[in-house]
């Protein structure tokens, strides 16, 4: 078990679906997405722990990308409610729910290929509360703000390695890198939660272990992280809780030690097993290092596209920039 104030606030908390948190960040209620006839997320009830880092498992169609979508404003429910920091987010569109403190993150990264790495952490913190007002009323105040972003992304650049990158063009960088550029860009706006999907996804492994540090850091800058992914190992490695979706539904929750041992969990992902196509094998129960890649059930992800890439999973996706400036997406 790891040792955080989020697994030790944790520790006495049941282990059900639902279960509510002591300090819950958000707390969703009766969400739901239908595509046709199918539930593609039908959730109850859902509270995150403030500063844990949660994540999110399920085997491929379980609806993970669909609830991200749906808390960060990129889609809408059917029906449902939530409540996050005390802002009822239900109805606010995905520009501005970065204004309320939560970001995300995309399967695929959204790094604008033509722009320096300095021009991306810029356009980051842009949407932020009083940007607007400030460059009508002040233009003073709005250089000011200019150089105060600047430092901002000067400091996490130095934090995430990449300042000697400052001034390449995005698309020069390597997938692995552009995910960095991602993570960095999206704490422009010192948000409070974090949503990562499948950052790890074609990262080669020597900046896999670099990104994995940098989640790990969220927490210690007051941020909590709600984590899509599919390896166990970096599951039982970095999560405070997991929470597991199957079907829409979540039908597990726990410290990563609780649900590797949770009997519908196992049931979930060998129900869900497609033989080869399956990207997931549970985590053997019995301590053993995950079998994933042994096994031979991970094939290697898909490394990122780079011109003009979009998030193309599902054809819906989102096609913005992390944070609240998704009108500036790169053109192919
Ligand atoms: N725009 C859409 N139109 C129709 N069906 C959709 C759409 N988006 C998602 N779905 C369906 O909803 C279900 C949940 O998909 P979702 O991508 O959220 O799952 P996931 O758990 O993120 O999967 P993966 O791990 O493979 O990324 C799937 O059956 C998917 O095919």
């Amino acid at each position: 078990m790891r040792d955080t104030p989020a697994s030790r606030a944790l520790a006495g908390v049941e282990p059900r679906p639902g279960v509510p948190k002591p300090d819950p960040i958000l707390v969703a209620d009766g969400v739901v997405r239908a595509f046709g006839g199918l539930k593609a997320v039908d959730v109850g009830h859902l509270e995150l722990q403030r500063g844990a880092i949660t994540s999110l498992i399920g085997p491929n169609g379980a609806g993970k990308t669909t609830f991200f979508n749906l808390m960060t404003g990129f889609d809408r429910p059917d029906q449902g409610t939530w409540n996050f920091d005390g802002h009822d987010l239900s109805k606010v569109p995905a520009h501005k729910v970065a204004n309320y403190g939560m970001v995300r993150t995309f399967q695929l990264t959204k790094a604008l290929t033509r722009l320096t790495v300095m021009e991306n952490m810029k356009l980051g913190a842009t949407g932020q509360r009083g940007e607007k007002f400030l460059a009508s009323m002040w233009p003073g105040a709005w250089k000011s703000q200019e150089r105060d972003i600047e430092q901002r992304a000067d400091e996490l650049l130095v934090r995430f390695r990449m300042d000697h990158m400052r001034d390449e063009m995005a698309g020069t960088l390597s997938g692995g890198q552009r995910k960095l550029l991602e993570m960095a860009r999206s704490l422009m706006v010192q948000p409070s939660m974090v949503m990562l999907d499948e950052p790890m996804a074609g990262v080669n492994p020597a900046l896999t272990q670099s990104l994995l540090e940098h989640v790990k850091d969220l927490p210690k800058f007051g941020m909590s992280v709600l984590f899509v992914e599919h390896d166990m190992d970096v599951v039982m490695d970095i999560s405070d809780w997991v929470v597991v979706m199957a079907q829409g539904q979540i039908i597990a929750e726990g410290t990563p030690e609780a649900v590797a041992k949770d009997p519908n969990v196992i049931d979930a992902y060998l129900g869900a097993d497609h033989g080869d196509e399956s990207r997931f094998t549970p985590v053997p129960f019995d301590g053993a290092p995950a079998a994933t890649a042994a096994s031979g059930a991970v094939p290697e992800a898909p490394v990122d596209t780079h011109e003009g890439e979009q998030d193309l999973a599902h054809g819906n996706g989102p096609t913005g920039p992390t944070t609240g400036s998704h009108d500036a997406e790169e053109q192919a």
